[in-house]
């Protein structure tokens, strides 16, 4: 006679439920490297869509570093057809496969949208297409209005929007004004008794528009600003360099000397822009003259919020959102003016017909005096040469967006798990769209504004569109012109023989081995 059990040991249910979770495990990760891949693959090719058949894991990631690679291994011949150089994975993705086309990052496919129209709706609906997530370790170094999405970007937009309208910013202009007379009286020094000199003038560009964000958003406390953002340029420069390598979750709370660094540096910024926020909170208490910073304008809307320490209903800003979007505004605005100044340059140095029409109207709204708000906003040329410029060689080449869940664009259903590229660089010299010398430097094209310069005006966005455009566009606008004009009132300049031609996509679309000009005192 045998005893038969009929029920299941303890140790033998734990053993199953080991192998169950192993198998799901395992089968998650076979379909993240390879089911999921392949499936999303075949609704692309469905929709018409061509690219590279998907390779386990690394997809087309080796061949667009060893493009990158070979594009900045040397400089190319004098032309304004960048985008080869600035993102040649994209370039020859879409010459060989066409408009309609994907690539693998990884085993990510990335859509390229490339008609004006798609790109509207794109920036149109920012729900359904959202800036990718940031890792933990970017978010340390640049969270605030640009990583939100949902409720908190409307509640940020709508406190932080005011601080950017053009009464605040007409208030700024002897902040502009020091900014750039600082740098113009720096290269005055530099000329030699034959009244020129040649230098790069990258480096300065960089300076001025860091020194002009110092003054925006610090005001008063502008010193201590510049310190803030010096701790800030250290903290990027190891976030960029710990986020080169894979991601591993977890791996920033590990006591690595450069963690502790990082952790290290964002507190002691924090300490600082809270330390000022104090000071202008006392003097704004103590009823000072309204001071006209970016810094104060936020605490002043805010006061409410602060004075509860942000336990408020949630109505306004807490003090880490403000710490944090002071930090952004560093991040986001500088490089990107100075990227602006520094290709004006570049560009009015090689098309001097354009520098002397560009000088001749600076003389004649400005003479040798100091440009004003007024006057600023009256430059029609340097606008039209801007744009230009801004067309050719746009700071952000090219922008991301992801598709969370099955979405229609158009005629399209993009499936979840794609990533969307607007590589605005290639749209914005699309023949089609420019006419045949969409590659010149023509500001003329921009006389009558941007919608009679193109067959579609969706295919000018620099500074992105929508509601979630550039909140800074008009900040960097004026500073530009006010650098600008003032480097027309006092120099002419032409590009240096030892200037290479090598733009290349960095956080902005920079040259890479700077920009080397001959300076000439008027
Ligand atoms: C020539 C100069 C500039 C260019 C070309 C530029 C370009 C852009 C672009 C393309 C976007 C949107 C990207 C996307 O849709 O994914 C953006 C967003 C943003 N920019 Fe700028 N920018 C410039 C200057 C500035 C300045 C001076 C500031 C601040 C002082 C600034 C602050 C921001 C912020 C906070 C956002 C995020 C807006 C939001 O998501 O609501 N930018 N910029």
């Amino acid at each position: 006679m045998s005893f038969v059990k009929d029920t299941i040991s303890v140790p033998t249910v734990m053993i199953i439920s080991i192998v169950l979770l192993l198998l799901l495990l395992g089968w998650k990760l076979v379909d993240w490297i390879w089911f999921r891949p392949k499936r999303l693959e075949r609704v692309l090719r469905r929709q018409g869509f061509a690219g590279n058949s998907y390779r386990i894991l690394h997809g087309d990631l080796k061949e667009s570093a060893a493009m990158r690679e070979e594009a900045m291994s040397k400089p190319m011949k004098f032309s304004n057809h960048i985008a080869p150089r600035v993102i040649p994975s994209v370039y020859h993705t879409i010459q060989l496969y066409g408009k309609n086309s994907f690539m693998w990052i990884g085993t990510m496919p990335r859509v390229h949208i490339m008609d004006p129209e798609q790109l509207k709706t794109v920036f149109s609906l920012i729900n359904d297409f959202q800036r990718p997530t940031m890792s933990p370790l970017l978010k340390l170094f640049a969270n605030g209005l640009f990583s939100y999405e949902g409720q908190k970007w409307v509640k940020h937009r709508k406190i932080i929007s005011p601080a950017f309208h053009l009464k605040k910013l007409k208030d700024m202009i002897p902040e502009f004004y020091h900014s750039s007379n600082e740098m113009v009286g720096k290269w005055e020094s530099m000329i030699s008794r034959e009244g020129s000199c040649e230098l790069d003038v990258m480096p300065y560009l960089q300076n001025m528009a860091s020194d002009v964000i110092s003054r925006t958003a610090f005001g008063s406390s502008y010193e201590k600003g510049k310190k803030i953002f010096e701790l800030q340029s250290e903290l990027g420069a190891l976030v960029i360099q710990s986020s080169l390598g894979i991601y591993i979750p977890g791996w920033r709370f590990l006591p690595t000397k450069s963690n502790r660094k990082m952790k290290e540096l964002s507190k002691k910024i924090s300490t600082l822009i809270l330390g000022v926020m104090n000071e202008k909170e006392k003097s704004m208490k103590a009823g000072e003259a309204i001071q006209t910073d970016l810094l104060s304008i936020l605490i002043e809307s805010n006061l409410d919020e602060i004075k509860d320490h942000g336990n408020n209903k949630g109505m306004g800003l807490s003090i880490q959102d403000i710490i944090d979007e002071c930090k952004l505004f560093y991040i986001t605005g500088q490089e990107t003016t100075a990227t602006l100044l520094i290709w004006t340059m570049v560009l009015l140095s090689s098309y001097s017909k354009w520098q002397e029409r560009a000088r001749a109207e600076v003389f004649e709204i400005f003479g040798n005096k100091k440009p004003d708000y007024d006057g600023l906003s009256r430059l029609k040329v340097v606008t039209m040469i801007f744009n230009e410029v801004l067309r050719l060689y746009p700071p952000v080449s090219m922008y991301a967006r992801t598709v969370n869940k099955e979405t229609k664009l158009g005629k399209l259903t993009l499936p979840a798990g794609v990533m969307l590229s607007l590589p605005i660089i290639l749209i914005q010299t699309d023949p089609e769209l420019w006419g045949q010398d969409a590659y010149e430097f023509n500001p003329d094209r921009f006389s009558e504004g941007v919608s009679k310069a193109t067959k579609n005006p969706f295919a000018f966005v620099p500074f992105g569109w929508g509601p979630r455009i550039c909140i800074g566009l008009n900040f960097a606008m004026i500073e530009a012109k006010m650098a600008l004009s003032m480097i027309l009132q006092r120099f002419s300049f032409e590009l240096s023989p030892s200037y290479t031609h090598t733009p290349h996509a960095g956080l902005t679309t920079q040259p890479q081995h700077g920009a080397h000009i001959i300076l000439h005192k008027l």
